[in-house]
């Protein structure tokens, strides 16, 4: 890579001619494909923004002038040309973001990767330079996929009616989400890629007659003033146009001279400005291009020469999901399913190949997702919205004054939900089970495994006038854990072995497995322990309360924020019940979690078996009086914040 490893930040882009540039361009494909073949990574996003990404560094002067990223996953080659080209470690503990990251670089803006946002960024970021009087640009680069959501129209309503505020804003249209781009949208930006760009036709004009002796030059300056009428005519703007946003392109994404062009006369604009660039989604690697799903938009650990897969996993949370929506959808015709561009990944994919009809691509949309399925429930059918847990967030307003004002019988799930650990802080699905707390009517599920997923499924689509919510982990799905007992509707794992027993751990979810281990060692202290999977977490089982007066000690363990999840619902129905038995509850603690492997943000936050068993053990010896009195178990630290 000869070139690339001089480059120690943009500005040594500078001294590079064009064809040193297209040289540039191939050894950071040839590094991308080498690098994330070994980590895993967004491949396809960033195959597709080199050119882009280079012509952007060359023309705006990056940390003065402020470089935004939508989402951010697209963002690699942006590290590579600001001193970070160490992707060895790439969304592991210790080693690069994901994501733009300012703990990593100046250069480095918005870390969270949650779509749609940066044209807000930008607006806040251009109005607070007007006020300071900064002489610096913004530039915010936004997807197609990106702008199908509803944030991004709120940002350009503001932009567009600030016609002398400079702002760039960069379209990296390669047609794509994860699948093609859907929507009134995506067919818009379809005909303007598909025309003679306007400017390439002045720009072509304006040559000729500028050879055209005498009546060349008035008749170029008529032509350039019509303006509108003419632009419409040769490259339908509409809609950017009609905003009163200035539209530069199509420009080829991947010409770098063309593309510097057209980013130097937008930054020279004085106003906000949206420049259309024509990307290809994991460009020069064939196995991304050939992959129809999603241009190996996120990939795991594959080999370099063939894209195939290093480690094929199980049976995962998703698939079981997927499977079971097919057995719903042939079962009951009101079943419909709908994604926020994400069929695949939410295991949509086989409901909508089996029931085309049936299931809604609302884009990058959740707010939406989540109103219309109101309409669909009050429509007459039952509505499924598959959503990562960790995106639901943004729909909570909707979740709770159309969904469940309006009783409506939606069922959510939520895929990704707990620590997910590698995508870093905004993907963890970690503030649900809190945030879901809250809504009048909502039930909420909790399956522990692939049984019951199945199961809960089939009971939250049975409900019609409430909201339903089922929520899973990431990744392979362990082995069933079946039960031994059951309390009211709780199933009983594991049973204490006396009547008297000490704990009653309270096993949340996909910790079944981890809870059953915290039993086994707090068994080895001869503390007796009761397991129970509530299975509905919202609302509280009744048999909580009477299960938990039979103990000394509640103990509950959830992938989820400590703070308001299900642990601070449980203690609240014990002391409406007048139950005042010890309660510790252990989750996620609230505060944001930096990128690692699963296992890794499970150990570094004290929500592993000994951890807690050692915990317990401390709270029960302060209970049996070794330490004082049953209110010394409040001293108790909870797992570490
Ligand atoms: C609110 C939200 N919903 C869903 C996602 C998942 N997601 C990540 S990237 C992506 C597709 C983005 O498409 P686009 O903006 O066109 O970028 P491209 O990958 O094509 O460069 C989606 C749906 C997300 N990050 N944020
Ligand atoms: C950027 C984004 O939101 C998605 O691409 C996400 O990174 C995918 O996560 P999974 O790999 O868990 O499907
Ligand atoms: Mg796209």
């Amino acid at each position: 890579m000869p070139l690339l490893t001089r480059i120690r930040g943009p500005r040594d882009l500078d001294r590079l001619s064009l064809e040193e540039l297209d040289q540039l361009a191939e050894e950071i494909r040839t590094f991308l494909v080498d690098a994330v073949s070994k980590t895993g990574g967004h491949l396809g996003p960033n195959l597709g923004v080199v050119e882009l990404t280079i012509a952007l560094h060359r023309v705006f002067e990056s940390p003065k002038d402020k470089v935004l990223w939508d989402t951010g996953h697209q963002s690699y080659v942006h590290k590579l040309l600001t001193g970070r080209q160490d992707f060895s470690r790439l969304k592991m503990k210790g080693g690069l973001s994901g994501y733009p990251s300012q703990a990593e670089s100046e250069h480095d803006v918005i870390e969270n990767s949650h779509a749609s946002t940066v044209l807000g960024w930008a607006d806040g970021i251009a109005k607070a330079n007007e006020v300071l009087d900064r002489d610096a640009h913004v530039v915010a680069v936004i997807g197609d996929g990106a702008l199908t959501g509803g944030m991004a129209w709120e940002a350009l309503n503001n932009i567009a009616d600030a016609k002398d505020r400079p702002l760039v804003i960069v379209v990296n249209d390669n047609e794509r989400s994860y699948a093609p781009t859907i929507g009134g949208l995506a067919n818009h930006l379809a005909t303007l890629r598909t025309t003679e760009g306007y400017e390439r036709f002045l720009a072509r004009t304006k040559e000729v007659l500028e050879r055209t002796p005498v009546v060349g030059k008035p008749l170029f300056d008529t032509l350039h003033g019509a303006k509108k009428g003419l632009k419409d005519f040769i490259a339908p703007q509409g809609m950017f146009e009609d905003l009163g946003l200035k539209y530069v392109g199509p420009i080829d994404g991947h010409d770098i001279e063309a593309l510097e062009s057209a980013l130097a006369r937008a930054k020279r604009f004085g106003g906000p400005v949206i420049v259309h660039c024509l990307t290809e989604k994991g460009r020069g690697y064939q196995p991304a291009l050939q992959d129809e799903a999603d241009r190996f938009h996120a990939v795991g650990r594959i080999h370099p020469d063939t894209g195939l897969p290093i480690a094929s996993s199980g049976a995962d949370w998703t698939s079981v999901f997927g499977e079971e929506m097919v057995k719903l959808g042939k079962e009951r015709e009101d079943i419909v399913a709908i994604t926020a561009a994400m069929l695949q990944p939410v295991g949509l994919d086989r409901f909508a190949k089996a029931f085309p009809e049936r299931v809604y691509d609302v884009g990058i949309a959740e707010q939406h997702a989540a109103v219309s399925a109101a309409g669909l429930a009050t429509g007459g059918v039952h509505p499924v919205f598959a959503v990562y847990a960790t995106f639901l967030n943004r729909a909570f307003d909707q979740v709770l004054m159309d969904v469940a004002l309006h009783k409506c019988g939606v069922t959510f799930v939520l895929d990704r939900a707990g620590v997910t650990g590698t995508d870093g802080a905004s993907h963890n699905g970690m503030w649900d089970m809190s945030i879901l707390q809250v809504v009048p009517g909502l039930r909420l599920a909790a399956p522990r495994d692939a049984d019951q997923v199945r199961a809960q499924l089939r009971e939250a689509v049975a409900v019609d006038d409430a909201p339903t919510v089922v929520r899973f982990s990431k990744g392979a799905v362990g082995p069933a854990v079946p039960a031994v007992g059951r309390v009211g509707g709780m199933d009983v794992l594991r049973q204490p072995g006396t009547d008297t027993p000490d704990v009653l751990l309270v096993s949340v979810g996909a910790l079944a497995p981890m809870c059953l281990e915290i039993a086994a060692l707090l068994e080895k202290q001869g503390i007796t322990t009761t397991v129970v999977d509530p299975r509905w977490v919202k609302p509280v089982d009744e048999a909580m309360a009477p299960l938990a007066e039979r103990h000394r000690v509640v103990v509950t363990v959830e992938d989820n924020s400590r703070v308001g999840g299900v642990g601070s619902a449980i203690a609240q129905a014990l002391r409406d019940a007048g139950v005042d038995v010890p309660l510790r509850d252990f989750g996620i603690p609230p505060r944001f979690l930096d990128h690692a492997s699963r296992a890794e943000v499970m150990a570094e936050i004290g929500l592993t078996a000994p951890d807690i068993a050692r915990q317990v053990t401390g709270l029960v010896a302060k209970l049996d009086g070794k330490y004082g009195t049953a209110a010394a178990v409040d001293s108790v630290q909870p797992a570490r914040d």
